[in-house]
Parts: C-alpha cells; sequence; structure tokens
C-alpha cells in the first residue's frame, strides 16, 4: 500500500513548455549579470568554485559564467547551475515576471493526496530552492505546505538507481511503499530498480500499456486502486 508519493516537476506537475520556454530562458537571459553583480557574494562565489571544479577549470569567473551558459544551452543538470537558475527565478517570482506552473489535475489531486494523508515529496533536478519557489508561487495559491520535504541532484542523478536509495535511506517508508511520478522511463526506470512503485506521465498522449511502468495522460487517472496495490 502506497504511504507517500514522490513527484517530478518538468513534464510531470508542470508542463515542459513553461521550463523550456520561461523558464529556461530567463535564467539564461540573467546568467551572466547575476553572476558578475553577485561576484561578492559567498553562495555565488561557492557556486563558481564548484562550476571550475566540475569542468575542471581554474577559478575565474568569465570563465565559469561560459561554462555555465554552455550547459544551460545543452540543460545539463549539473548542480552549480541548477542552484544558480533558482536563484534567478527567485527574483523573476517575486517580480511577477511569471508563475511556477502546475496542472490543475496535479494541483487538485496533491490537496485530495494530502488530505488523504498521504506524505508528498518532489524529487527535481531543479534546486530544492527553486522547487519551493515554483510550487509557492502557483496560479492556485502556495502549494508548499502540501510538502512533506524536497530532493534534488545532491541525492544523484535522476537516472541512477542510487539516487532513489539514497532518498528512501532518508524516510520513514519502505520503498515498495513510496510511489514516484515522472514523464521519463529512465527515471522510473531506476527508482523501479531501487524498488519504488512508478506511474508513468504521458501527457502528450501515446499511452501504449506496455511495459514495466502503469501509465497515465494526467494525475487525475492515478485511480485509488494504483495507490492500494
Ligand atoms: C524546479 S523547476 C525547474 C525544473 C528544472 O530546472 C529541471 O531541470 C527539470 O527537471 P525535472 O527533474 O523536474 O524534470
Ligand atoms: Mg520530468
Amino acid at each position: 500500500m502506497i504511504k507517500a508519493i514522490i513527484t517530478d516537476i518538468e513534464g510531470t506537475t508542470s508542463s515542459l513548455a513553461f521550463v523550456q520556454a520561461v523558464l529556461f530562458p530567463y535564467a539564461r537571459r540573467h546568467l551572466a549579470e547575476f553572476v558578475r553583480s553577485h561576484a561578492d557574494d559567498p553562495v555565488v562565489q561557492g557556486l563558481l568554485a564548484d562550476t571550475a571544479a566540475a569542468a575542471g577549470q581554474a577559478l575565474d569567473t568569465e570563465a565559469a559564467i561560459g561554462q555555465l551558459l554552455a550547459w544551460a544551452d545543452a540543460d545539463q543538470k549539473i548542480t552549480p547551475l541548477k542552484a544558480l537558475q533558482g536563484l534567478i527565478w527567485e527574483a523573476g517570482y517575486r517580480q511577477g515576471d511569471f508563475y511556477g506552473h502546475v496542472y490543475a489535475d496535479a494541483a487538485a489531486q496533491l490537496q485530495h493526496w494530502r488530505q488523504q494523508g498521504l506524505a508528498l515529496y518532489v524529487y527535481s533536478s531543479g534546486s530544492v530552492h527553486a522547487q519551493k519557489l515554483l510550487f509557492a508561487h502557483t496560479e492556485y495559491g502556495d502549494l508548499t505546505p502540501l510538502f512533506s520535504g524536497y530532493f534534488d541532484t545532491l541525492v544523484g542523478a535522476k537516472r541512477e538507481v542510487a539516487a532513489y536509495q539514497n532518498i528512501v535511506a532518508q524516510l520513514p517508508f519502505l520503498p515498495s511503499e513510496l510511489l514516484f511520478l515522472s514523464d521519463i522511463k529512465e527515471e522510473l526506470d531506476a527508482a523501479q530498480a531501487a524498488g519504488l512503485q512508478t506511474v508513468w506521465l504521458k501527457r502528450d498522449g501515446g499511452l501504449d500499456g506496455m511495459g514495466p511502468h502503469r501509465q497515465v495522460g494526467s494525475f487525475a487517472e492515478i485511480s485509488g486502486a494504483m495507490l492500494a496495490a
């Protein structure tokens, strides 16, 4: 029986288009100026050091900016880039430049599950800070009170089994009591290999019922029977 649900964001609770066409371009547009204007901020300095280390570069602000932009263009889920994106989006949310997109079916079902006593968690490549910002600024209001915890790439990459094992180690549930929701098959494969139950969100259709993961087109199709299994 499922006791807790862990959800992905992009393509699962929230539209791919919002992340790809709103969030990522906003962060890219402001990245160089943000880094230069926060060069004295110890948090940003730490992220630049992490960038140089990950890239095998000497520590240099302009070289780090170039590397971060290259990772952003390739949608590389490198931890210092994801952390920096979160810091840049904070200003965007605060100024009302955009809302955090959450599908209506996801907002409704998350509230329903919470009322039923299920624990809810997020696992996204976006930093925990970015996750909280998104769910705090939705058109349905602040959804962060629904969640008991957040995980990002600090537990590992989403296609690696070890990441899900690390999450399980931090939660008071058996792996089989956890349901992981994602739009990416490789993430679901990794979660399943760690013993979690899985549901594949296929929001663009193409449900074929094939393979090891149950498939749905929206959160509304995640039935009580799936949670009782
Ligand atoms: C936290 S919102 C931005 C999502 C993001 O940065 C990203 O890379 C998408 O990753 P996900 O694991 O949610 O598919
Ligand atoms: Mg996703």
